[in-house]
Formats: C-alpha cells, sequence, structure tokens
C-alpha cells in the first residue's frame, strides 16, 4: 500500500459513509495494521482528547454492544490510568462482544456495571461509546433512557466516533441523540458530522490519526466511488481563477445579469458580488421603466436598457458575454421563463436561481432539456421541491437532482450541498446563522456567475463562492445583512489566498 498515485483525489477532505469507513478499515487490516491495534489508538485518541479538554474527575463510560463499545473499554483504562475515577456501563452481554471489543474488555480492571440510567449517577462527563458506526435501527429502551439522563445531569457528553443515534451517512437522527460537546471520530469524517441536524448534535469535532494509511483509500475506491468532500479550499483552489499579471478585464469575463422590474436589489446585489470576485466585466440588463435606479446605483458595472424579453435575448447571444445570470429579483411570470431560455439557448455558462427555477415548477423537464453549457441551479429547499421529485437525505436529493437535471445543483441551507451530474458532491459546514439573511442567495448566485465567466468549472465554482460567502459572513461578523458580503469578499479573498493546508 505505498502507491500515492491511487489515492483519490482530495483525500484530505473525503467523507467516508460508514460503509467506507468499515472497508478502510478492512484495508488497513488487510494491509497488517490489526483491529484491536486500530481500537487502541482510537481509545487513546478519544483519552487524549478529554485530558487536554477536562481535568481529572467523575467520569462514565457508557460502551455498547459493538466496537464502539470496544473503544469505550480503551477510554476507561486510558482515563484510570490518567487518575480518573471511571465507572464503566455495558450495553448488552460481555460475552458477545465482537473480538476485538473483547480483547480490550479484558484489559479493563474495573467493575462493569448494566447500561441504565442509574450507571451516570453523579458523573461530571459522560462518554457516550454505545453505537457509532454501526447503527442499524433507532435508538430505544436503556441506551436511550441512559443518554437522556446523562443530558439531563446537564455534564458534558464525548462522543466516539458519532453522538448515539447519528447516521454517519446522513446526519440524521434516529430515535434519540444526544448534544455532545465534543466529538472524537478516525481517519476521515463522515458526511453526517456535517450535515444538519447531526452537525448541531457533535459538538466540538476531532479527527483523529489512528494508523489506518492514506493508501487504504486506494483500495476503498476501487469498491466504492469516493467522491464527497467537505467543501473548502483543499477540493478547488488549484482551479480559483486568480488574476493574472498579463490579464486584462476581457480576459477575467463578462458577467451578464437580468434584472428585475421589481425588486431591483436583487439583481444589484448579484451583479457587485460577480465584479467583487473577480469578474472583468459586468452588464446588467435593466427594463426600460427601472433603468435609471439600476444606472444610478452602480458605478462601475454596465446598465444596458432593455425593452423586451428579446432585447435580452440579444445581449444573452452576445458571446463576449460568458456567464449569465437569471432569477435574482426576476419574479416568477412569463418573462423570467423566456430569459431563462434565451439563457441556456446561449450555450455559455449559466445560473438560474429563485424564480428562474420557480417558473419551471410545472415542466421541470423543459428546463433540463433546454440545458446547453456548464449550468448551475441554486435552490433552497421549497424550490427544489418545486423541481425534483427526489426523495432522500439531503446529499442524496442533491446528488440524483444533478445527474437528472445535467445540472450543478447547489441545494442551500445550513448545510448547503453542492452535487454535479457525475457524482461528484461537497457538503459545507462554513457558513455561520447570519447568513439566513434576505438578499444573501443573490450575492451568492452573482459569485458563482462572476467565478464562471473567469473560467472556473462549474462544480468548482459553485464550491468556491459557497466557502467564500460563508467567509465573508464570519469576516463580517454578527449583525450581517446582504448587502454587508459584497464588502466582504476583499477580505474573504485575502483569507484564501494565505489559506494553507494543515
Ligand atoms: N473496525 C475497526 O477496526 C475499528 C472500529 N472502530 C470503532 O468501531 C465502531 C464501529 O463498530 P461496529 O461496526 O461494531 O458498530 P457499533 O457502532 O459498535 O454498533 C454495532 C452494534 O450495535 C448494535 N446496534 C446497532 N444499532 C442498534 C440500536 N439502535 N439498538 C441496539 N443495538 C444496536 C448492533 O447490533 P446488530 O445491528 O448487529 O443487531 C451491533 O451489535 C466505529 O464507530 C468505531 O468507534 C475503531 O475502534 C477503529 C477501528
Ligand atoms: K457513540
Amino acid at each position: 500500500m505505498s502507491d500515492s498515485a491511487s489515492l483519490p483525489p482530495h483525500h484530505h477532505a473525503l467523507l467516508l459513509t460508514p460503509r467506507e469507513m468499515a472497508l478502510a478499515d478492512q484495508a488497513a487490516i488487510a494491509a497488517g495494521v490489526p483491529g484491536a491495534r486500530l481500537m487502541a489508538a482510537a481509545g487513546k485518541a478519544v483519552a487524549d482528547a478529554i485530558c487536554t479538554r477536562w481535568s481529572p474527575r467523575r467520569v462514565t463510560v457508557l460502551c455498547g454492544p459493538g466496537n464502539n463499545g470496544g473503544d469505550g473499554f480503551v477510554i476507561a483504562c486510558r482515563l484510570r490510568e490518567a487518575g480518573w475515577q471511571v465507572r464503566l456501563a455495558l450495553l448488552g452481554d460481555r460475552a458477545a462482544l465482537p473480538p476485538d471489543a473483547a480483547l480490550h474488555a479484558r484489559e479493563w480492571p474495573g467493575a462493569v456495571e448494566p447500561l441504565e440510567p442509574a450507571c451516570v449517577g453523579d458523573a461530571e462527563l459522560v462518554v457516550d461509546a454505545i453505537f457509532g458506526a454501526g447503527l442499524s435501527r433507532p435508538l430505544d429502551g436503556a441506551a436511550k433512557a441512559t443518554l437522556q439522563a446523562a443530558e439531563r445531569l446537564g455534564v458534558p457528553l464525548c462522543a466516539v466516533d458519532t453522538p448515539s443515534g447519528l447516521d454517519g451517512e446522513s446526519g440524521n437522527l434516529s430515535g434519540y441523540t444526544p448534544h455532545a460537546a465534543l466529538t472524537v471520530t478516525f481517519f476521515r469524517r463522515k458526511p453526517g458530522h456535517l450535515l444538519l441536524p447531526g452537525r448541531e448534535h457533535c459538538g466540538e469535532l476531532v479527527v483523529a490519526d489512528i494508523g489506518i494509511p492514506p493508501e487504504a483509500l486506494g483500495a476503498v475506491g476501487r469498491q466504492a466511488p469516493l467522491q464527497c468532500w467537505a467543501n473548502g479550499p483543499r477540493v478547488w483552489r488549484e482551479a480559483f481563477p486568480w488574476p493574472r499579471a498579463q490579464g486584462h478585464k476581457y480576459q477575467r469575463g463578462h458577467v451578464l445579469v437580468a434584472g428585475g422590474a421589481l425588486m431591483t436589489g436583487a439583481a444589484r446585489l448579484a451583479a457587485r458580488a460577480a465584479q467583487r470576485v473577480g469578474a472583468g466585466l459586468v452588464t446588467v440588463a435593466a427594463p426600460a421603466a427601472v433603468w435609471p435606479v439600476y444606472a444610478s446605483a452602480l458605478e462601475s458595472i454596465i446598465v444596458a436598457r432593455v425593452e423586451s424579453d428579446a432585447d435580452f435575448a440579444g445581449l444573452a447571444a452576445d458571446p463576449r458575454k460568458n456567464a449569465l445570470l437569471v432569477g435574482p429579483g426576476a419574479g416568477a411570470d412569463e418573462s423570467t421563463r423566456r430569459q431563462a431560455l434565451a439563457a441556456l439557448a446561449a450555450g455559455r455558462a449559466t445560473v438560474l436561481d429563485a424564480d428562474a427555477l420557480t417558473v419551471f415548477a410545472r415542466d421541470p423537464r423543459t428546463l433540463f432539456d433546454a440545458v446547453q453549457g456548464p449550468t448551475v441551479l441554486t435552490p433552497h429547499d421549497g424550490e427544489f421541491a418545486r423541481l425534483f421529485a427526489a426523495a432522500g437525505d439531503k446529499l442524496s436529493r442533491a446528488r440524483k437532482a444533478a445527474r437528472e437535471s445535467g445540472c450543478v445543483l447547489v441545494l442551500k441551507g445550513g448545510d448547503t450541498v453542492v452535487a454535479a451530474p457525475d457524482g461528484r458532491a461537497l457538503v459545507n459546514a462554513h457558513a455561520p446563522a447570519t447568513l439566513a439573511t434576505g438578499g444573501t442567495g443573490d450575492v451568492l448566485a452573482g459569485m458563482i456567475a462572476g467565478l464562471l465567466a473567469q473560467g472556473m468549472p462549474a462544480f468548482e465554482a459553485a464550491g468556491a463562492a459557497v466557502w467564500l460567502h460563508g467567509e465573508a459572513a464570519y469576516a463580517f461578523g454578527p449583525g450581517l445583512v446582504a448587502d454587508d458580503l459584497p464588502a466582504h469578499l476583499p477580505q474573504a479573498l485575502g483569507t484564501l489566498a494565505r489559506w494553507q493546508p494543515h
């Protein structure tokens, strides 16, 4: 397992489903790293993470019937050695533990109590090692009652791999799931650590190296395509279109934004965002009646006067305008539909947002059939449901919709998912809650268009825009309104320019 050429792309940022993680474990074991050693390293990593955050105190370690419980036995041993006062409780029969867990259970010198609410007693910290990757049904019975008792105590809870009840693949909760203060997972994160509601139950997330060689991912990749990543610069920074010394404004692309007749603020926000993210030129197509509104507010942006949808189609047909955006403030009417179809017919990079999606609610096939060039759709959940029947968790819904539409899907929310028709996906956790305010979607759409105009491929452009959007919001801090985002993009771009993999 020394062939680094077989490593999947951006492997540090990969998110592994529980099944893929089990394959990685197996590959490591097949390469000569015994499972019991991985478990010893996993338990030690959790104990170390606990010891760096809390001083020795009364702790109850809750162990489940599988290998997550095996980690719990190791944690209990390490904390006891470090001078902690440790109680340990086990769900099920000690004799039924799987081999690696049974081996570590034999090293535990203390009592093994039955797992029930009384065992958390007067603990000052609780370790949840009940279920991890092997969760196969909703939590109930003693496991649920005991975790509820632990949460009622109000003391910090440290989750091993995942808080019990959290589905590592989808981020969904099953039965009952406690809120951890700290979650220590191993080797790589899982989608469920970043997707909501799961992310909110993990608390601080630590990824520990337990000795699985990265090359194990090569073996996993031969059985399952590894193409889901945490969104961040690791994945797309090589494709980021930094301005070049010999460049001029025409090489930095030209975005055309369809301006609405009533909600003029949305297209203005989008246009400013496209400009700030680096597009060389931005034109707003402004309906004649409101042309002065646009023209007086956008000094360095071209404001073209359009009398009709045909005028807009004429602008869209100009090949110098290499990225087109329809939707922000557009209105859910026939005119928006015609403009969206005119943009798609031009065959260039196109972003459709908001009303430009809603207008295809009755016949989404018309939209999908019209797609020619790289196209990005940016629905929130409500707009998504109008276009797609895809069911299931957020990640699989976005992937199915991307495949069905032939577009890059940006399914927005606190855990925005970007999905490409070929199955690649990004899960974004880099977004403060302050972004949930009017107009931020318009800014995002403009940023994607601005990056597309500079030649960035659609999937990478969408991921970069989503990350920079979050970064600009973090840079501004509390009290954010959408107008603040374009103004804070320079700071976000500066952070990206200095960004180093760690
Ligand atoms: N493999 C390795 O080398 C390494 C693995 N590591 C660790 O192993 C963990 C994965 O271990 P795992 O696969 O044994 O699964 P785990 O989460 O312990 O649960 C399985 C057990 O729970 C049971 N069960 C499930 N749901 C239930 C429910 N709702 N209510 C009741 N019972 C339920 C299930 O029963 P079954 O479904 O079989 O009937 C089975 O008995 C992983 O998260 C990491 O912590 C690390 O040590 C690194 C090395
Ligand atoms: K757990």
